[in-house]
């Protein structure tokens, strides 16, 4: 009992580990001196002097001039473009490219050209803008899947500092800082479109979201390259442009018509809802160089046919038309700038009506759909038709 208390009182007397006690305040002058005197310790003052008086004399020298980058991401980013400035850093903070200092001109007044991306640019109808685009002075990004499209059809421009080739399926988002966007990037052969008809409609639809996504972010211009074949198989000749269509859902060129139709209707919805300056050109048959020898379309068919001696293959019946035009005329000739009253936003027909082929031979029938794609005559060039400033939108 007797030695249960003792340790009880033991207990007692030891200090409470919960309880506060304040530090013991230190004399003010050892807070001042102590990291005095640390500094005047072996010369580091002087060392910390020296390494100021060097900064001072390197900045002097060598004024900022180094370019405005990217704090997004590493695409398409060159230290040495000093043309280049996003378009939401013109837009958006003027003040920051018209206070550069350091003796050189402001960024803001030394740019050239457009910055500028291409999706599907290193395709048949790409490239050729691409190259019009390049010629004009533009900085050009290609963003390509490679899935029709080619390296060699660009591979021109590679080792110039205003050309960039990225791998890129739109289908996935991708933020870039351009000022225009030329979507073309669809297979746009039947043969292709129809290879995978989920991939084709899911790139029309997805991608173009994407890429009008991209537009609205970064407050750029937007081109649509749509098709003759939104009017499927029209029951009016030659089409007009405020003409809708006669379109099969459920054919078999159902995922590039009506993909096409839903990429005209995502354009306009983002112009209408979200302000995005947008362009669609209705691109009839085109044909010229880079056109794949197994494109599957008839023009190079009948030109491979006919280079390997062969009777040339006419689908059907061989009285369906056409409007071709040569892809030169599609990026060269003079501009028509559409949007005629009651018509869309600056939509375009481009090519030129043809005879059907009454004189060749034909050697296959199948079931085709549609009969025939008529144009009005009107030629577009599509970076024209890209900076043109009207834009009449469509009452309907
Ligand atoms: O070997 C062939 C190939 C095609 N044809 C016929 O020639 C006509 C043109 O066919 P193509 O395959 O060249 O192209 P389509 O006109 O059907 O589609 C095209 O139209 C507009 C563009 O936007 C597209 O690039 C493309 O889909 C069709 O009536 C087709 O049946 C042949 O008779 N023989």
């Amino acid at each position: 009992m007797a030695s249960e208390l003792i340790n009880r009182r033991h207990e007692a007397d030891q200090p409470d580990a919960d309880a506060y006690y304040p530090r013991p305040i230190k004399p003010w002058s050892s807070t001042v001196t102590r990291p005095m005197r640390y500094m005047l310790r072996e010369q580091r003052l002087l060392f910390v002097l020296v390494g100021i008086a060097i900064a001072t004399l390197v900045f002097t020298i060598f004024p900022r001039s180094t370019p405005y980058s990217d704090p997004f991401s590493g695409y398409g980013i060159r230290p040495d473009d000093e043309s280049y400035v996003p378009a939401f850093q013109a837009q958006r903070r003027p003040s920051l490219s018209m206070g550069a200092t350091g003796g050189k001109i402001p960024l803001g007044l030394k740019r050239k050209g457009m910055r500028v991306v291409v999706t599907g640019g290193a395709g048949f109808v790409g490239s050729h803008l691409v190259d019009r685009l390049m010629a004009r002075g533009d900085t050009v990004i290609v963003v390509d899947n490679f899935f029709t499209g080619r390296k060699e059809n660009v591979m021109h421009h590679f080792g110039n500092p205003n050309f960039e080739l990225i791998r890129h399926d739109v289908v996935e988002p991708i933020l870039l800082e351009v000022d225009q966007i030329y979507h073309l990037a669809c297979p746009a052969s039947p043969v292709h479109y129809k290879f995978n008809p989920v991939k084709t409609i899911k790139t029309n639809v997805v991608g173009t979201l994407n890429m009008l996504g991209l537009a609205k972010r970064v407050g750029a211009r937007f081109l649509l390259t749509s098709t003759s074949e939104v009017y499927g198989d029209p029951l009016q000749h030659p089409q007009v442009e405020t003409y809708w269509g006669n379109v099969n859902p459920i054919g078999v060129r159902s995922c590039y018509d009506e993909g096409k139709r839903t990429a005209e209707t995502l354009t306009m919805d983002y112009h209408r809802g979200a302000n995005v300056e947008v362009r669609i050109a209705r691109i009839f048959n085109t044909y010229g160089p880079r056109m794949c020898i197994d494109d599957g379309r008839v023009v190079s068919n009948f030109v491979a046919q006919a280079l390997r001696k062969e009777p040339l293959t006419v689908y059907g019946d061989g009285k369906q038309t056409r409007s071709f035009q040569f892809v030169s005329d599609l990026d060269t000739i003079d501009p028509y700038t559409a949007a005629e009253d009651g018509g869309g936003p600056s939509r375009s027909e481009a090519g030129v009506a043809i005879e059907p082929y009454d004189r060749v031979p034909f050697s296959q029938t199948q079931s085709l759909e549609p009969q025939s794609f008529e144009a009005s005559s009107k030629l577009i060039e599509l970076h024209a038709l890209m900076n043109t400033k009207d834009m009449k939108i469509s009452k309907g």
